[in-house]
């Protein structure tokens, strides 16, 4: 039976990952900072199936711990601060706890086992003011938050362990990535959740930051299904994991308030609180090498994903209502 270990299992990304592992037959194990008999949300349904060690991204020895009692045959390391606007108060904590973080991983699985295939979870904040649009795993990375700053770092050791010691190391460039398990502070949830309340009647209007902002959405189920194959392929290799298609912030609302069937006409402010430097390239992704090399194709559509999310939401503020 084959073993994997993903670091950050209790996220949206690991959740999604923990069932279709276990749905493909292997021992899943995941490591999680909060104490291990803590309620973790998204994990209920397959708890019971999962072994779960403690580790925290800050302290390496117990990642190192943890890699060292499961011994996966694949390790998926998702876990990382992920909120790019709280990135710039602390730089060197980010550095350490993506990129310092992401070196102790490799080294350590390295020594562990040569074979381990280990794939990285990345981001299109690697390439910032790349100039170029769509991106691919060859576009110009010039990031230009210390978040993207410390996803490029640990991109770059990737692909420099990769070519020193020929292992099997991926770094998956995630393009943004939703669904129901997002939290809310994150734009398509925040948006889903307002459109939602706005529907029942429990709140008047969303407050939002530009509308003009591009951002290229795919279902978080699908990136995890990218992941999975980027570690069965014959050959290790970066791999941009996008839909490939930009829409704007605007978009997103019209698609959330519709699936609301709410006319967003009046209801959407917004503040300059949210408001972020614009960006010179739109941060939209060309996922031809995942395609062709992976035969990866996503199963679920904007619209999709956008209703489930709008009506999840719905059904869990008449819960609590
Ligand atoms: C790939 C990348 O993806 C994510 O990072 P993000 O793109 O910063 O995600 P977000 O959902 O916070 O922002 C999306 C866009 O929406 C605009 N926007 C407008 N109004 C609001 C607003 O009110 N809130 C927020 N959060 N964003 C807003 C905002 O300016 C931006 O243009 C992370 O998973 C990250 O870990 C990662 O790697």
């Amino acid at each position: 039976m084959r073993r994997a270990l993903i670091t950050g299992i209790s996220g949206q990304d690991g959740s999604y990952l923990a069932e279709l592992l276990l749905a493909e037959g292997y021992d899943v194990a995941g490591i999680v900072r909060q104490p291990v008999d803590q309620d973790l949300p998204h994990l209920g349904h397959v708890r019971d199936r999962l072994t779960l060690l403690h580790g925290d991204l800050l302290e390496p020895g117990t990642l190192r711990d943890a890699l060292g009692a499961v011994r996966p045959h694949e390790l998926y390391h998702l876990a990382a601060p992920t909120f790019v606007p709280t990135s710039w108060e602390d730089p060197g904590l980010i550095l350490a706890a993506i990129a310092g973080a992401t070196a102790e991983l490799l080294g350590a699985a390295r020594r562990l086992d040569p074979e381990m295939r280990v794939f990285v979870a990345t981001s299109s904040e690697i390439f910032g003011d790349s100039g170029e649009s769509p991106q691919h795993e060859r576009s110009p990375m010039r990031p230009r938050s210390p978040y993207g700053v410390a996803k490029l770092a640990a991109h770059g050791l990737v692909g420099a362990l990769r070519a020193h010691f020929g292992t099997h190391v991926v770094s998956g460039i995630l393009f943004n990535h939703e669904s129901p398990r997002r939290p809310a502070h994150f734009l398509p949830r925040k948006v889903t959740r307002g459109a939602a309340a706005i529907a029942l009647g429990l709140q008047e209007e969303l407050v939002l930051g530009d509308l003009r902002a591009v951002r290229d959405w795919s279902h978080a189920a699908d990136v995890m299904r990218g992941a999975w194959l980027a570690l069965q392929a014959p050959q290790a290799g970066d791999y941009v994991l996008a839909s490939g298609r930009g829409r704007t912030v605007g978009e997103l609302v019209d698609a959330a308030f519709a699936a609301a069937g709410v006319d967003p006409e009046g209801r959407v402010r917004v503040d300059p609180a949210f408001v972020r430097a614009p960006e010179a390239t739109p941060p939209v992704g060309d996922p031809s090498h995942a395609r062709s090399a992976l035969g990866w194709e996503p199963a679920i559509t904007f619209e999709a994903m956008i209703a489930e999310m709008v009506s999840a939401d719905l059904a869990e503020l008449r819960a609590q209502a």
